[in-house]
């Protein structure tokens, strides 16, 4: 019994506060403002891990704006990418014309952001730019991806919180922590 409890309470500490994470944001949707002005922004977020980033940076954009969701999975329980990137939600409308800002939790090896960028491609969008809260280098796969707008450039570590999940939970952490497994 006390082993299980163990199990499911992993050690986690504390990397970004919620002021900083909440500021940062704050920042980012500034500059998308400015970069944006007299156009309309499609906003997609990338289900599960960006929700909690992109329904708070959605709240300071104050251009036109238009929201849709797509979910995929590369990690399953672990912490290491499949390298395989799986639509588990497609998009609900075209993007044909939009100009589209796709909002993501983290870019780690690479793999999920590159595979949606060559995807939205093909849909011919007027534009497409890339938004990352978290940006983990050290760990990349597929080199040559350009985000524009990165929140925080973080270390190599596992980390949950705000959006981000271990085996799928601590995604409701007000802040972004370090998992610990040993
Ligand atoms: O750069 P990468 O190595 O591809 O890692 C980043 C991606 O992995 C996570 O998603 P995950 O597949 O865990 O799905 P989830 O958002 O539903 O947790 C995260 O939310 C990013 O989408
Ligand atoms: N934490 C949670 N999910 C992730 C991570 C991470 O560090 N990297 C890619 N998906
Ligand atoms: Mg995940």
């Amino acid at each position: 019994m006390e082993m299980m409890e163990e199990k499911m309470e992993a050690k986690i500490t504390k990397l970004l506060d919620e002021e900083q994470v909440a500021s940062r944001i704050k920042e980012l949707a500034e500059e998308i403002n400015r970069d944006y002005a007299s156009r309309e922004v499609h906003l997609i977020c990338i289900l599960k891990g960006s929700v909690f980033f992109t329904t708070e940076l959605a709240k300071y954009i104050t251009v036109p704006l238009t929201m849709d969701f797509m979910s995929v999975s590369s990690y399953g329980n672990g912490t290491e990418s499949s390298g395989r990137v799986r639509i588990v939600k497609d998009l609900d409308e075209g993007i044909e014309g939009k100009d589209v800002l796709l909002i993501e939790d983290i870019i780690d090896s690479g793999n999920t952001l590159s595979f949606l960028k060559d995807m939205l491609w093909t849909k011919k969008p007027n534009s497409l730019k890339l938004c990352t809260l978290l940006d983990k280098p050290e760990r990349r796969v597929v080199e040559g991806i350009n985000v524009d707008y990165v929140g925080f450039v973080i270390p190599d570590e596992f980390v949950v919180g705000y959006g981000l999940d271990y085996m799928q939970r601590y995604r409701n952490l007000p802040y972004i922590g370090v998992v610990h497994l040993d």
